[in-house]
């Protein structure tokens, strides 16, 4: 029999394990002999996990990664031991996909279909990217935002096997041995958390875990990064949520988040053993921290590594898209517009600058004067110069001359916004009353221009719950006047006999095909011109058909067409300014990669 071993790492060598297959004895039970005796030992002989690793026979169909199941072929069947493991019918890929969807269909509770979707991963790889591509419209706001956020919450008690790395600080002074117990060698991308802001539900610890998951399935099938890859971390640090502290199922450290010293120190030795385990190009996505640490860790270490923080740059090539394909729409240019946020944290002000250095581009004027047309509120309410001592550092930009204004409603009235964009992790803070003041301040614009719809709303916090907004609350109390798009998927709305599309500004439209370009182009460091070439590429895949809708992205159905331009465009300003090591630059970018990218059709095996 051969048995193919799985490669060893560097300076391990090969137990000779007896392996079951040889010379099973039977026993007096009817059974076969215990060779290693485990059975018979109690909880307090020590006793040795033994494991073998071969991709035929049983162990095949427990390997996520060459499972094909019922589509294993009478030839693999033969070849790989597998007769009598499988009933006898042979399937095709379509079928078994079919069959998923159909089970998939049949559960009416979210969290059910994302389990599903979870165990399938866990069971056939293959087979979880097939559905997840061919079914994405459908299957994103499962395996994403909004269900994988009530995942994340329930963590603890849907735990199965672990699907990344956990890294906490009881692995302090460790952490390379730590990234070498991950069995693949060769990863590309990391998507790390330490918890502490998963979407808007707050401090989820250790439980966190369910996103950089979840943003690696997207790596894979939207943006075409093979699975093998990709590597989830969550760094546990501890949680200051007493709820998980105080929940029996809880998985992480029970303990007071580390801060301070402790805190660097840990993300010091992760961030130093990725570079000397996988090298320089391998790509570090910061998600979900909190913004104390979410802006200093990526200037901390935008400099000496390939690192992208999601929530402050990925959110803002993706809104800077909508607005700039928006401009069919709401009318006028880029820098005509005036831009309300609400939420002038990670997202709110990474969109802002992102937005300011386009206008900047486009208008030649030095970014402090385009800033001018951008407000931002907080928590304690307009950004204002007055307040400027007590902001944190990423606010002080925005802090403009004005009269201090303590609302939402306030600010809409004495500002003027043309574009409104919510980005505070709190829902329901599109008022009735912000919707209505929005659309009265703009009705001059629409009785010029009938054709023009003004206001641009855009309420991006996530899940669903924090959502400023529904697309329903938007489209009724602006009267339809409103293009809207939001973070979570919304379905179509009626109004007045209408219907009206929303888009969905998520940075899921950007990250993955952002790696997959500079993952081929060898890319060293992430620059500001990238997230703009990543912006446009995005911009200028919305259709003629989408406009028609109302919409101002493209419908994912496209998305992996979508990614590959955007990755072409994010690589060729890599090679521009001489970021990229994969020489000589290929010729055609879109179909080089359009030819990087992972396909989950099953492969034949000898
Ligand atoms: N659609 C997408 O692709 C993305 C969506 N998001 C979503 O955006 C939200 C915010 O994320 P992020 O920017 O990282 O979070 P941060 O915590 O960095 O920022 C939140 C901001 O909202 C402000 N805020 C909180 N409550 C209120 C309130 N009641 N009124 C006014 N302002 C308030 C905070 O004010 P203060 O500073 O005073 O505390 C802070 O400025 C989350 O829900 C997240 O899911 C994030 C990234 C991408
Ligand atoms: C989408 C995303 O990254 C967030 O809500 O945090
Ligand atoms: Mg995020």
């Amino acid at each position: 029999m051969e048995n193919t071993l799985k490669p060893l790492r560097d300076g391990e060598c090969v137990l000779d394990v007896l392996s079951p297959r040889s010379t099973p004895r039977p026993t007096v039970a009817g059974g076969v002999e215990d060779v290693y005796g485990e059975d018979r030992a109690t909880e307090d002989q020590l006793v040795t996990p033994w494991t073998f690793s071969v991709a035929s026979g049983y162990s095949l169909l427990r390997d996520p990664q060459y499972n094909k199941g019922l589509a294993f072929t009478e030839k693999e069947r033969d070849a790989h031991y597998l007769r009598g493991l499988l009933p006898p019918t042979v399937s095709s890929q379509q079928l078994q996909e079919k069959k998923i969807m159909h089970n998939i269909r049949q559960y009416e509770v979210p969290l059910q279909k994302y389990t599903a979707m979870m165990d399938l991963q866990e069971r056939n790889e293959r087979l979880f990217y097939k559905l997840l591509i061919d079914n994405v419209e459908e299957l994103l706001p499962i395996v994403y935002t909004p269900v994988v956020g009530e995942a994340c919450q329930k963590y603890g008690s849907i735990f199965k096997r672990p699907q990344g790395l956990y890294i906490s600080l009881k692995e302090k002074g460790k952490i390379l041995e730590v990234l070498k117990n991950w069995p693949e060698r060769s990863i590309q991308v990391i998507v790390v958390t330490d918890g502490e802001r998963i979407l808007g539900l707050g401090d989820l610890g250790c439980q966190g875990m369910g996103i950089p998951v979840g943003k690696l399935a997207l790596y894979t099938a939207l943006g075409g990064v093979r699975p093998s890859a990709c590597l989830p971390v969550t760094i546990d640090v501890g949680t200051n949520n007493e709820k998980l502290l105080n929940d029996e199922f809880y998985i992480g450290l029970r303990q007071k988040r580390a801060t301070g010293k402790e805190y660097y120190d840990l993300l010091h030795e992760f961030m130093s053993a990725v570079k000397q385990n996988y090298g320089e190009k391998v790509l570090v996505q910061f998600e979900d921290f909190a913004n104390h640490n979410a802006f200093e860790l990526l200037a901390k270490y935008g400099t000496t590594h390939l690192v992208f923080n999601d929530d402050i740059q990925g959110t803002a090539a993706v809104v800077l898209a909508g607005v700039v394909a928006a401009l069919k729409l709401i009318g006028g240019t880029l820098p005509d517009h005036k831009f309300l946020f609400l939420g002038a944290g990670e997202a709110g002000t990474g969109i802002a600058e992102l937005i300011a250095l386009e206008i900047s581009k486009q208008t030649k004027a030095p970014i402090e004067e385009s800033r001018k047309q951008i407000w931002l509120v907080d928590s304690k309410g307009l950004i204002v110069s007055s307040r400027a001592n007590s902001l944190q550092h990423f606010k002080k930009p925005w802090a403009h001359e004005h009269e201090p204004v303590g609302t939402l409603i306030e600010a809409v009235k004495v500002i003027k916004p043309t574009v409104l964009i919510g980005s505070s992790g709190v829902g329901k803070t599109f008022t009735k009353e912000v919707v209505e003041a929005m659309t009265a301040n703009n009705k001059k614009y629409t009785s010029i221009m009938p054709g023009l719809q003004i206001p641009l709303i855009l309420a991006l916090s996530n899940p669903t719950s924090q959502s400023e907004c529904t697309a329903e609350e938007a489209y009724t109390w602006s009267e339809g006047r409103a293009i809207f798009a939001s973070g979570s998927p919304f379905d179509p709305v009626e109004y007045n006999g209408k219907i009206y599309y929303s888009g969905q500004s998520n940075n899921a439209y950007i990250f993955p095909g952002f790696g997959l370009g500079l993952v081929m182009s060898g890319a060293i460091r992430v620059h500001d011109d990238m997230l703009l070439a990543a912006s446009e590429a995005l911009a200028n895949q919305v259709t003629e058909e989408s406009y028609k809708k109302g919409m101002t992205y493209p419908p994912f159905t496209d998305i992996r067409k979508i990614s590959a331009n955007i990755a072409a465009n994010v690589a060729a300003k890599a090679y521009e300014l001489g970021l990229a090591t994969h020489l000589p630059r290929p010729e055609n970018l879109v179909k080089y990669a359009e030819s990087c990218m992972y396909t989950p059709l099953y492969r034949n095996y000898r």
